[in-house]
């Protein structure tokens, strides 16, 4: 993805302060720190071409240490794009409204909050990556995504057997896309759900 000279520098910082911060809250896997440009920040850049959101409300679910959510805010920060991340782990949203300060991303923000414990965010994005199996995920998504709303789903090698399991209870049109950084990986564009 071609970005602006701004767009890489804020990239630069995340991953600056993700080093910083990983010691003591473990926002990613040590083992992947070396590679954390092309294992995390990359993987999600895919997303945001895919979905190429240009306007409205994007909601991230259980956003750990900003992915995507993140990415997302920074690589969309020149567009009306509101990204909301919702996290639980109050030392996790401390980290994600720190970066959101240093970064300058004012159209971004943290729910400090349990995913089904708030009411329904209506959004016409949503995204998840490494949050739950995709059965559960449909619950959250059915909950948080407008009727006319996609899904983007980063997906682990198991994705098709997690979509034969939610099959059995809900409906949905499904798009997949192979991953380019992770063999086997895929990343869902869901919507029109409704549980069967
Ligand atoms: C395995 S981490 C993945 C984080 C990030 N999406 C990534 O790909 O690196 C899952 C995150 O979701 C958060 N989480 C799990 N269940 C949640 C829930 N019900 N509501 C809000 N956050 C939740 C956890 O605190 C954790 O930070």
């Amino acid at each position: 993805m071609n970005v602006s000279r701004e767009t890489a520098e804020r990239f630069t910082l995340y991953e600056t302060l993700l080093r910083r911060w990983n010691p003591k809250i473990n926002l990613v896997s040590p083992a992947t720190l070396p590679d954390l440009r092309t294992r995390h920040i990359d993987d999600c850049l895919q997303l945001v071409r895919l979905a190429d959101p240009q306007g409205g409300e994007w909601v991230d679910l259980g956003s750990g240490g900003g992915l995507p959510g993140l990415v997302v805010a920074i690589a969309c920060a020149d567009r009306p794009v509101t990204v909301k991340l919702v996290e639980s782990d109050q030392r996790k949203a401390a980290f994600l409204r720190t970066v959101i300060r240093e970064l300058d991303l004012p159209r971004a923000s943290v729910l400090c909050a349990r995913i089904e414990g708030i009411k329904s965010l209506n959004a016409a994005y949503v995204s998840a990556r490494a949050l739950a199996p995709l059965p559960r995920l449909m619950a959250y998504l059915d909950h948080h995504l407008a009727a006319d709303g996609q899904a983007w789903l980063l997906k682990g090698a198991q994705w098709q057997s997690e979509v034969e399991e939610a099959r059995r209870h809900w409906k949905f049109d499904l798009f997949s896309y192979p991953s380019e950084t992770q063999h086997g990986a895929a990343i869902l564009r869901i919507s029109r759900l409704s549980h069967e």
